[in-house]
């Protein structure tokens, strides 16, 4: 397996519940490194772009108002096999349907308001990452 890199988001929710640090744990302690974060106030503009492959959806407008209503903690993490790390480590979208110790399990509160986002490819992974951070900020 290869040590490859993910984009992740600590969402507002989470932020606004102090929460940055015990996700970033559970992340760490899932295997992966954090090689880059930062948080940001995401514009609109930024929020409707990142969430394009969305926009047809009922709860597009939903998804970019919350994504906007706070800031949110944008990170590069790298370990071995990391979108599929992140992702387990997640868990379902829906909390309602994650799995004992997982992220969205222990700290999500509802479908939207989810507490992290993380790629599901390696290609969007890459796509992710470029849009929210230059060459400069990903030295490792
Ligand atoms: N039915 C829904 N109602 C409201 N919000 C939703 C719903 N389904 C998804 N979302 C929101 O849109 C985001 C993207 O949905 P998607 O189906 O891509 O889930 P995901 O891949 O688990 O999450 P993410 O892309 O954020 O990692 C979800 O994380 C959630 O915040």
């Amino acid at each position: 397996m290869a040590v490859t890199r993910t984009f992740s988001i600590i969402k507002p929710d989470a932020t606004r519940r102090n929460l940055t640090g015990a996700v970033t744990k559970m992340l760490e302690d899932a295997g992966l490194r954090v090689v880059a974060s930062k948080r940001i106030q995401m514009t609109r503009e930024q929020a409707e772009g990142f969430y394009a492959v969305h926009k047809e959806r009922p709860f597009f407008g939903e998804l970019v108002e919350f994504m906007i209503s706070g800031p949110v903690v944008v990170q590069v993490l790298e370990g071995e096999d990391a979108v599929k790390r992140n992702r387990d480590v997640m868990g379902a979208t829906n909390p309602a349907d994650a799995d004992e110790g997982t992220i969205r399990k222990t700290y999500a509160e509802s479908i939207e308001a989810n507490s992290v986002h993380g790629s599901d490819s390696d290609e969007n992974a890459k796509i992710e990452i470029d849009f929210f951070f230059n060459e400069d900020e990903l030295v490792g």
